[in-house]
């Protein structure tokens, strides 16, 4: 695809064409101060010391609202699982090893993630795709992207997804992120569902989790910010798939610091990486494959300094062709985590994106 689409319930970037491309986010950054670019879009992957997908487009399209795309998007084409990566009962053991370290060492949290890879009979259009997305998760920010910038590894790729998750977003001096960490799996009968999501709310274990994260993003924004209002408990939110616990923070900036640098800044939290952060980099970087631009953040950000950043979960890559893609799930593990629990986490995960490709996954072990 050309281009990228991000589209909130509010508010719709798409831009089409390249007028340059930027190798990090200080030159993009440099380059937004001095004028020189007016807005640039793109994506941050997970790992910071992998290469960046940012650039300055030939057009730019700021609609209120959710994207309108194609009045008629048509059919998906069938897809199916053709590999999960590590195989569940892998991920499972992996889990179990990870649990171990953490019972012993010095990291309090992990994130382990896991991969299913697709195929489609037909090319698989990735707006046709974000469309269906933002039909079925109309709360979630979708969006759509060309990775190519990033290596011939990219060439032809992009990134779709709907992402229930805010790293960072800036208007003015305001600084916003919401941060979620701690999940259940929704369920089909209204009071277990109401259940589920009440003890996500009292369980200490999530609760952890979750604090890990905040604590990350109060220490990166605390010498950044004038005031900053972090809530002392999280509340529950909820996707069409999952609970989240969240935490809605917000602060005001002491200097111009522009929405880029501030996503470069808190990515990635402990959300997606762990806690301590570099040795949960390090445990990730040993236990699984690159993950590429999952995990990672898509926004804009415009010569103000104003843009949003969100986290890349809920997504997947598809290939030159189309007509292959490679979703992700990941979920933190600490020290009391059950694998076999983990592992259903991943899986309702994966039923964002698997579900808007009619792709069925299987049903919870809890
Ligand atoms: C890693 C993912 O989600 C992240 C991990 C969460 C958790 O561990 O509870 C919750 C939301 C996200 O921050 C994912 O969706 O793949």
């Amino acid at each position: 695809m050309d281009g990228f689409l991000l589209s909130r319930a509010d508010r719709t970037v798409h831009a089409t064409g390249t007028r340059r491309f930027f190798d990090d986010v200080p030159s993009a950054s440099q380059a937004l101060r001095r004028g020189e670019a007016t807005l640039v879009v793109g994506a941050l992957p997970f790992s910071p010391h992998r290469p960046v997908v940012l650039a300055q487009p030939e057009e730019v399209d700021v609609t209120d609202g959710p994207w309108q795309g194609p009045e008629d998007p048509g059919e998906l084409p069938a897809v199916r699982i053709s590999a999960e990566v590590p195989l569940p009962r892998v991920h499972v053991e992996r889990v179990r090893r990870l649990v171990d370290r953490l019972s012993f060492g010095e990291t309090k949290k992990v994130v382990a993630a896991r991969r299913v890879v697709l195929e489609a009979d037909e090319p698989l259009d990735p707006l046709a795709l974000a469309a269906r997305m933002i039909e079925r998760h109309p709360d979630a920010a979708t969006f759509a992207l060309d990775l190519s910038a990033a290596g011939e590894r990219f060439w032809g790729h992009s990134l779709v997804g709907a992402s229930p998750e805010l790293l960072v977003s800036r208007r003015g001096s305001t600084v916003t992120c919401r941060p979620l960490a701690g999940t259940a799996a929704r369920r089909a009968d209204p009071e277990e569902d109401r259940r589920a999501g009440e003890e996500l709310l009292a369980s200490a274990k999530n609760l952890a989790e979750h604090g890990y994260v905040v604590d990350w993003i109060r220490s990166r924004l605390a010498p950044l910010c004038s005031e900053l209002d972090v809530p002392g408990t999280p509340e529950l939110v909820a996707t069409p798939d999952v609970w989240h616990l969240a935490s809605p923070i917000t602060g005001t900036l002491r200097d111009g610091i522009d929405a880029l640098t501030l996503a470069w800044t808190l990515h990635p939290t402990p959300a997606l990486a762990g806690t301590p952060r570099e040795a949960a980099l390090d445990l990730i970087s040993r236990f699984e494959e690159d993950r590429r631009f999952f995990g990672g953040t898509v926004g804009w950000c415009d010569a103000e300094g104003d843009g949003d950043w969100i986290v890349a979960i809920r997504c997947a890559e598809l290939s030159s062709d189309c007509r292959r893609a490679v979703a992700w799930a990941g979920g933190g593990i600490v020290a009391d985590s059950d694998p076999v629990a983990e592992l259903d986490e991943t899986t309702a995960k994966l039923r964002t994106l698997l579900g808007a490709l009619g792709v069925e996954t299987a049903p919870d072990a809890g």
